[in-house]
């Protein structure tokens, strides 16, 4: 698998930087040379100097000054070029691809899945790292040469100095102990790590810091924050510790048996056979080894580091290659509603919910109807139109369109025809009318459908008023113009208006940040609009509310409890039921509380 996505990787290096990819592998290769042609230019210089053969020394003093600085060269350069290569294959095609993961999945619920919100969190901002696994590899590769050089130079001189090799072998294997208790201690913290982040976020971002401040609740967030951080930082510097102790044990060995080895040459040097440069070449090899092996165990340090991306990144892949091939659309969505929308015996859980959000609702939507969802919180409402706009599959039932199951219509098909203003909105920190315009990517550079949209969201005003209208940069995070809550709710409503021909038109609480007056009025001009789209193409409107009296002019008013439809009708019907039901109910005492209040 790893080789795979080493190939794949370096082909993507290839194919975004192909010239830069040359240059840093032929730096690789040169400087794979020019390491080996150190020790031995080193060796000959001093030959040639105790031989007395000037021409001989020249020439080797040349050899290793150049081959030294192209070594250093090639590694500075190659580095530098390989850098830039990772970082623009990380974020232009990776990070896409990550997100792709996330967007092309039709459905949202993998968005709230710890699982799947684990691994993204793992590859946020990372990307960088999965490439460089890949030349991490490439570079592994290079080095194993390098070693075979430098053991075969070893060899040459003396074969004693091959007892060199099994002692770089207990470094590296000391070595890799430690680097697993410290990433068994960072798995072991990465919880706590997550919370004491979490508290910083709490206490340090714009929307949760009001509340803290208010209550007092600062100093004791903050000590928690301290006291987790810590127990963090002890957890990790003790493995580390125990890493880096067991490092030196691993190269105490290697310097007994580099002392005993050239003890030896130095020994041989003497003999007939033996040179002065041998002991040179015994002195530039084996702390070459030395280098080699270093640099081994910093790349096998990185793997292990790559390790803790790559795999998140393998499965989140792997999770958005299984759901988009179970997608699998025949049918092509209406192009107008003639019959009805129907919900049959609907059920959804939560994963790990208790209980169903939706369970086992039946209705008829005729098409052309205006259709309010009531019900107090958390009784489904949202979850009941998150099923209509595909967010997620049903558990158990079914939802038909003009008789075709919706499952079997493909989604990105049905989005097309479908608008949503949803009770979290999106704040889009764009201009006012990108933001407006993103609500039909298709029609965003007309300036005509961006202000048919600000019109029928009654958005005019609130752009006219803003810096530069239409131009203005929205939200604080890049120096625009901040919005109250009620604005950012009705640039979600012009954003929701952008389609003129959705046969599913859903509000979700479209009112929850408005004013009374607003209110009122925009719901007389959504109310106006549904008749228009279920004349133009039998569209239907279902607009969720906790205020029963704004919905009562609703063609059928759906009231939920606990998931369950327990009573359908419109307003008269509801209010007529014998004894009086949940509607009734409900209503009494809301309009009881508003002339109260
Ligand atoms: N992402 C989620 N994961 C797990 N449970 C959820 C999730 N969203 C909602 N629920 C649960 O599902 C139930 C229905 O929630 P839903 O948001 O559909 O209710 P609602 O009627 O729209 O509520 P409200 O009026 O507060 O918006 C609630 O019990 C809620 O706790």
């Amino acid at each position: 698998m790893r080789a795979r996505l080493t190939g794949e990787l370096m082909a993507r290096c290839w194919r975004a930087e192909r010239a830069l990819t040359l240059l840093v592998l032929a730096c690789m290769a040169v400087g794979t040379v020019a390491f080996a042609g150190l020790g031995l230019a080193s060796k000959t210089v001093v030959d040639a100097a105790v031989e007395g053969d000037l021409r001989l020394l020249v020439l080797a003093a040349v050899v290793t000054a150049v081959a030294y600085v192209v070594d250093w060269v090639v590694d500075d350069v190659g580095f530098t070029m390989r850098m830039h290569v990772v970082e623009r294959v990380a974020q232009t095609d990776v990070e896409p691809e990550v997100m792709r993961a996330c967007t092309d999945v039709d459905e949202i619920d993998h968005l709230e899945r710890t699982d799947f919100l684990d691994r993204i969190t793992a590859v946020r901002g990372r990307a960088w790292a999965v490439v460089d696994s890949a030349w991490s590899v490439v570079e592994a590769a290079a080095l194993v040469l390098r070693l075979a050089l430098t053991v075969a130079l070893l060899g040459s001189v003396s074969p004693w100095l091959l007892l060199l090799v099994p002692c770089a072998g207990v470094q590296l294997v000391l070595d890799a102990a430690g680097r697993r208790r410290s990433t068994a201690a960072e798995i072991a913290t990465s919880e706590d790590q997550r919370l004491q982040r979490h508290l910083f976020e709490l206490c340090t971002s714009p929307a949760t810091s009001k509340e803290i401040r208010v209550a007092g609740a600062e100093d004791e967030l903050v000590a928690r924050q301290q006291a987790t951080a810590l127990g963090v930082v002890h957890a990790r510097a003790r493995a580390l510790l125990t890493a880096a102790a067991l490092s030196t044990a691993g190269w105490a060995v290697f310097a007994a048996g580099f002392t005993a080895a050239l003890a030896l040459v130095v020994r041989s040097a003497g003999q007939p056979g033996g040179s002065l440069g041998d002991v040179v070449l015994a002195v530039a090899v084996g702390s070459q080894l030395r280098s080699v092996v270093q640099q081994a165990v910093g790349r096998a340090s990185d793997a292990g580091g790559y390790g803790r991306i790559v795999e998140p990144y393998l499965w989140l892949r792997a999770f958005a290659a299984e759901r988009l091939a179970g997608q699998v659309a025949t049918a092509a969505p209406p192009t107008a509603l003639t019959e009805a929308i129907t919900l049959e015996h609907l059920a959804f859980t939560y994963p790990g919910a208790a209980r169903p959000a939706v369970d086992d609702v039946s209705v008829t939507i005729p098409a052309g109807t205006v259709v309010a969802v009531v019900g107090e919180y958390g009784s489904g409402k949202t979850t009941l139109v998150k099923l209509l706009t595909k967010l997620y599959r049903p558990d158990t039932g079914r939802i038909t369109v003009d008789g075709t199951d919706l499952a079997e219509i493909g989604t990105p098909g049905w989005r097309a025809v479908t608008s949503a203003a949803f009770q979290d909105f999106g704040r889009y920190q764009t201009t006012f009318d990108e933001a407006v315009g993103l609500g039909d990517p298709a029609r965003m550079a007309s300036r005509e459908a961006v202000d048919a949209a600000v019109a029928a969201a009654d958005a005019g005003a609130l752009r006219s008023r803003l810096p530069a209208a239409g131009a203005s940069l929205l939200g604080s995070r890049f120096d625009g113009t901040e919005l109250s809550e009620g604005q950012w709710q009705k640039v979600a409503l012009a954003r929701a208006c952008m389609r003129t021909r959705p046969l599913l038109f859903v509000l979700d609480e479209p009112t929850a940040s408005l004013d009374a007056p607003s209110e009122h009025e925009i719901f007389a001009r959504y109310m106006e609009r549904s008749r228009r789209l279920a004349r133009d193409c039998g569209a239907v409107t279902v607009i969720v509310s906790h205020r029963f009296s704004t919905v009562a002019g609703a063609d059928l008013i759906l009231v939920m409890e606990h998931g369950r439809l327990v009573e359908h009708g419109t307003h008269p019907d509801l209010l007529a039921r014998p004894g009086g039901g949940v509607y009734a109910e409900l209503f009494g005492i809301q309009a009881t509380a508003y002339a109260d209040s």
